[in-house]
């Protein structure tokens, strides 16, 4: 098989694929092609009528001229219902289709592991659900009921103008399995110049969107010229692939224009002949011009269909990608707290992000009992929020166990493991809604009393009050109308809704300054009341009343014990507890 043909029987695949998945749908798209099908037969009636009354008329035969009348007038008032149920069918068709491919797409991302996301750029996802999706939506919409109803209105033509007169068929379109030929290998390139250029749109939309949500950075580091040039390169590369694809099919213009203009003037001239000898009536003439327009369309829109056949098989091919990602497991099983097992418990774990790399964690164990507050100290890099990650059931360990109240990570189902935790990171996302939505999000279906507590208990509720739209007030994205301190609090106040009985705590109030900090800490200090807290400070005076401390490095814990217990050896955590404070001590004496 040569990579033309190959390639075609994936595109015909993708195609298949596609189709069966809309398949619920499929009535309305034989309902589009049946009426499709009755208008092509009632414009060949409207011919043969045409044919009749002109001949009627010719031979002035009234009788006949009026019965072709009235066939005209049947055919108007059937074609009226006729194409409005058209219209609908195809309208029905497409959005429902798009619907579902919009519904399993999005579903299918909100499934998929964070190891995925972590990897995929954002608007590579968005681009794929917007850019992919609107090419589809033309083939729907379109292409893919003339695919089918085209060819059989050919068909249907074809005959009729054969009964006419075959002679005059044969002259006219003798040059166009040639011209098809051509226009199949000419658009061949499309397919490819499509799925790079939405390959470059997806980059363009990273771009935007990165530069967008980091735009408060990009202008304080004054890179917007930086971030444009990255940008217009990536539009540049979009808009070369998008010319390629139109001088495709610019080239395939003429192609199409002569399969229009060639038949009718063949017909003209050899038409004229026969009906000057007498060999054809004038009727026949006429109402063979009139039908060849459903033999040439057809064939002049083979163009078009391959190139958006070809541009939906490279669109479809990139969502279906998406639709092939493994997702996250949904089976494990639910186990109730038991208090007395370790809250969690890590077992000789082993892993590192990648294979064949260094690892990470180098059976790595360690235990955190139900109601203690646990701090994970470590140089920068060493893993600490990679451990979270593996708690959350984000990442699996390569080798080892992880285990939650006494239960394999492996047995839990992590929809399970994920109600039993509420994490609060200093990279607190909130989403573009109301600040009562924001909190809400924390206990599915809270009552509202419940919710102005959790805000009271954070300590956010006064401040909520004094906002003009009170808890309706929107944040926008990333929250950026509030300040580092009240995004925190709001994530608390989500956490404390939330009750759950582990709380991992990411470096949680680092971004912020040390008044506000405090506060916060107060906050945490009682939501950590009761539960069982493992903490990731970067400044180490915060995490002074934890329990226990444990200190990581090189993937293993090095030392445990209480602030005072390492702070008075010669531990790992005194040095870099000493570090700090002087680097604080230098921070704060430039200031
Ligand atoms: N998704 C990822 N894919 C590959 N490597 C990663 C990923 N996330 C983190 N890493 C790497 O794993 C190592 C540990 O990262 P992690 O964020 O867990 O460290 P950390 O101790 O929390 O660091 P810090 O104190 O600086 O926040 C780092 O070398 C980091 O580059």
């Amino acid at each position: 098989m040569t990579e033309a043909q190959e390639r075609d029987v994936v595109s015909w695949k993708v195609i298949k694929r596609l189709l069966l998945f809309i398949r619920p749908h499929m009535v309305w798209l034989i309902l589009m092609v049946i009426t499709s099908l009755v208008l092509a037969g009632l414009n060949i009636l409207n011919a043969y009528a045409l044919k009749g009354a002109i001949d009627a008329t010719l031979s002035h035969a009234m009788g006949q001229l009026s019965k072709y009348l009235y066939l005209v007038i049947a055919a108007m008032v059937v074609e009226i219902p006729v194409s409005m149920l058209r219209t609908y069918a195809t309208g029905r068709f497409s959005e429902k289709s798009l619907y579902d491919i919009r519904q399993h797409t999005t579903e299918h991302i909100s499934k998929l592991p964070v190891s995925y996301l972590e990897k995929h750029p954002s608007g590579d996802l968005v681009s794929r659900l917007t850019n992919d999706i609107s090419l589809l939506q033309g083939f729907l919409q379109g292409s893919l009921s003339e695919l089918i109803s085209q060819p059989l209105t050919f068909i249907a033509a074809v005959i009729y103008v054969f009964i006419i007169s075959w002679k005059l068929t044969l002259f006219s379109i003798v040059a166009v399995p040639l011209l098809m030929w051509l226009t199949i290998k000419l658009s061949e390139p499309i397919e490819k110049y499509t799925k790079s250029q939405q390959e470059s749109l997806s980059n363009v939309n990273s771009i935007a969107q990165d530069s967008i949500s980091g735009l408060v950075v990009t202008k304080s580091f004054t890179l917007e010229g930086v971030m444009l040039r990255k940008y217009n390169d990536a539009v540049d590369k979009a808009l070369s692939k998008a010319l390629k694809v139109a001088k495709v099919q610019a080239v395939l213009e003429p192609v199409r224009a002569f399969m229009q203009m060639a038949p009718f003037m063949v017909t003209f001239a050899y038409g004229g002949y026969l009906a000057i000898n007498n060999q054809m009536t004038f009727g026949g003439v006429l109402a063979f011009i009139n039908l060849l327009n459903f033999v040439v369309n057809p064939i002049t829109l083979i163009p078009r269909l391959i190139s958006s056949f070809r541009s939906t098989t490279a669109a479809a091919r990139r969502i279906f990608e998406v639709w092939d990602e493994p997702q996250e497991r949904s089976d494990g099983k639910v186990f109730s707290v038991d208090k007395n097992a370790a809250a969690i418990s890590f077992d000789n774990v082993c892993f590192s992000y990648n294979e064949n790399e260094k690892l990470l964690f180098d059976h790595l164990s360690f235990e955190i009992y139900s109601g203690e507050t646990v701090a994970l100290v470590g140089p920068s890099g060493c893993g600490k929020s990679t451990v979270l990650k593996l708690i959350t059931g984000f990442y699996k360990p390569t080798t080892g166990r992880i285990l939650i109240y006494g239960h394999d990570m492996e047995e839990w189902s992590l929809e399970g493991v994920r109600d039993l935790i509420s994490v609060v990171s200093q990279d607190t996302y909130l989403f573009p809604d109301s600040i009562y939505e924001n909190i809400a999000y924390g206990k599915k279906d809270a009552s509202e009393s419940e919710i102005k507590e959790a805000a009271r208990l954070a300590g956010i509720h006064d401040f909520i009050e004094n906002l003009p739209d009170k808890y309706n007030t929107m944040v926008g994205e990333r929250g950026v109308k509030l300040s580092g301190g009240q995004r925190q609090r709001i994530a608390i106040a989500r956490a404390i809704l939330k009750n759950a009985p582990i709380l991992l705590l990411d470096e949680a109030t680092s971004a912020l300054d040390t008044e506000s900090e405090y506060y916060i800490q107060q906050s945490l200090e009682d939501l950590m009341k009761g539960r069982t807290s493992l903490v990731i400070a970067h400044r180490l005076s915060t995490i002074k009343n934890a329990d226990r401390i444990l200190v990581m490095n090189n993937g293993k814990i090095v030392e445990t014990g209480t602030h005072d217990e390492l702070y008075n050896s010669d531990s790992l955590y005194r040095q870099l507890y000493l570090k700090q404070y002087q680097l604080d001590e230098e921070a704060n004496g430039v200031a």
